[in-house]
Parts: structure tokens; sequence; C-alpha cells
């Protein structure tokens, strides 16, 4: 049943992605309040990719896709135009799971050796704060992902209402991942728990015995941070990146322009750095 009316909607929000918002408000009022809740936050997902797709994304360009749920819209969305439009583009992964959708919907994958130079990169996040910092890696992804995205001009967020916020930590409540290499997990973990407070957790697998093993070969040690500071995250970045063993951390400072929040009503809201 679900699914029929997953099916049944999506015709007429892909007519136009600058309808996406009006075609998701109408079909939502159609729905019991159960399906509605759930049909939102999907629905929300696909508005904004929509739109940042259709706003962000020309011709003869080179386009960072990244990786995580609302990501797989976005997708959809450039695939479409790229038919419809015949858009010459290239599309750099910033995960196994990014490379995978690019092949599968028949898109040009280039890397980063050849395309050196991005226009945008297009990309979820677990949490967006107040001033544009964000928290990434919920999925594992994020040192490809902010590789990436420091070689764009522009990094655009898409995410539904629950990632907007105005102090991180407020909505997501995982803590900030932190990618680093397997065999200094332990020091890492002490020395962070030691300077900045919170505790660190390894993040297990799920349907495999011990750790999430990243598309790096690296682990994930989420950090649970003190919630009542104030954190100026750009300093806690550069510092944490100084600890050997840190490859990366999922707290990216500066560098997304823009964001698209898709609303439970359908519509989008923006935020710019
Ligand atoms: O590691 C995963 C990435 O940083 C994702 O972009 C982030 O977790 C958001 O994913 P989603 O769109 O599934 O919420």
């Amino acid at each position: 049943m679900f699914r029929q009316l997953l099916h049944s909607l999506s015709p007429s929000l892909v007519q136009s992605g600058r309808r996406s918002s009006l075609a998701c408000s109408t079909n939502l009022a159609l729905f019991s309040t159960q399906t509605t809740a759930k049909m939102s936050l999907e629905e929300a997902k696909k508005c904004a990719a929509y739109k940042a797709v259709d706003e962000y994304v020309k011709d003869n360009t080179v386009v960072g896709v990244g990786s995580g749920s609302t990501v797989v819209y976005a997708v959809h969305r450039i695939a479409e135009r790229v038919k419809a439009e015949g858009l010459k583009l290239v599309c750099i992964p910033t995960s196994f799971q990014a490379r995978q959708l690019i092949i599968e919907h028949g898109l040009v994958l280039g890397d980063l050796e050849c395309n050196p130079r991005l226009d945008c990169a297009i990309d979820g996040a677990d949490e967006v704060d107040a001033k544009m910092v964000l928290i990434k890696g919920g999925g594992g992804c994020l040192l490809q992902e902010k590789i990436v995205a420091s070689c764009a001009d522009r990094l655009v967020v898409i995410a539904d209402y629950t990632k907007d916020s105005a102090k991180l930590g407020q909505q997501y409540r995982k803590g900030i991942p932190i990618e680093v290499a397997p065999m200094a997990y332990v020091p890492i973990k002490g020395k962070v728990e030691s300077r900045f407070g919170g505790t660190l957790k390894l993040r297990m697998a799920v349907a495999k015995a011990g750790p999430v093993v990243t598309d790096n070969g690296n682990f994930i040690l989420d950090w649970s941070f003190p919630a009542d500071k104030e954190h100026d995250w750009d300093a806690v970045n550069r510092e944490i990146m100084m600890i050997p063993g840190v490859v990366d951390t999922g707290l990216f400072v500066g560098m997304a322009t823009k964001a698209y929040f898709g609303q439970q009503d359908g519509s989008v809201t923006e935020r710019s750095a």
C-alpha cells in the first residue's frame, strides 16, 4: 500500500523541481497522519535535493556527489536533467555509495586526478547550525566528503527539517564523528576526552562483528561532546586534527555556502553563509 502511494506521488514531483514544493504540499494532504509523518521526512529530503540540483547544477560543470540518503534524491534529479536537458556533467563521488549511484544512473564518473577543481558539491549533513557549521559522517563518509568539498567552489547542503539546528548537538545526538587510524583509536579517545570532555565511542558495525571500517580502511570514534559549553568549532577542529592518528573530523567549518532544508509541508527553507 505504502509503495503504491509513494509510486503515485512521484510523477507530479518529478515534472519540475521548481514546482516540487507545491506538489509535495498538495499530495501530503491526501494521507493519514500516520502515513504523512513517514512520508514527510522522505518528501522533505526530496524537495531540498531537487531544489539544490535545479539551482546549482549547470551545463558543462564538474559536480561533487555527496553521500547518504538525501543525496540519492539529488542523483535522481541530476540524472533526470541530464536526460531531459542533455547537460554535460562530470560527477565526482565522495564514497563507495556515491560512486555506485553515479554508475547506476549512467552519469559520467570522474575523479580528483582528472578534475581537481569542482564547480559545486552537493551533500547531506547530520546537523547544520546557525553559522553553517556542519556535523557530517553519520554514515561514515566524512573524509572523502571533506576532500571533495574542499575542491569545490561551493558546498551546497541538502537536508530535511530535522537537521536544522541553532547549535550543534541540539538535533543530532550521536556525537561528532572522528575518523582515525585503527592503531590509534584508544590514545585518541583518551586525548580528546581529557582535553575537551565528553566521551568518545568506537562505532561498531551492525552486520559484522567488530568496528565500522570506513571506505578508507579507518575506524570512527563518535564524540559526545559537552553540550553545556559554548564551543569554538574552528579551534576545536584544528586542535583535534593535530592529534597523530586523526585522519579527519566530521566538523565542516566555513565550508558550506548554502543549505536547503525540506519542510514537513513540502516547502524548502534556505540558509546562506
Ligand atoms: O557519512 C555520511 C554523510 O556525511 C551524510 O551526508 C550524512 O550522514 C547525512 O546523511 P543523510 O542524508 O542520510 O541524513
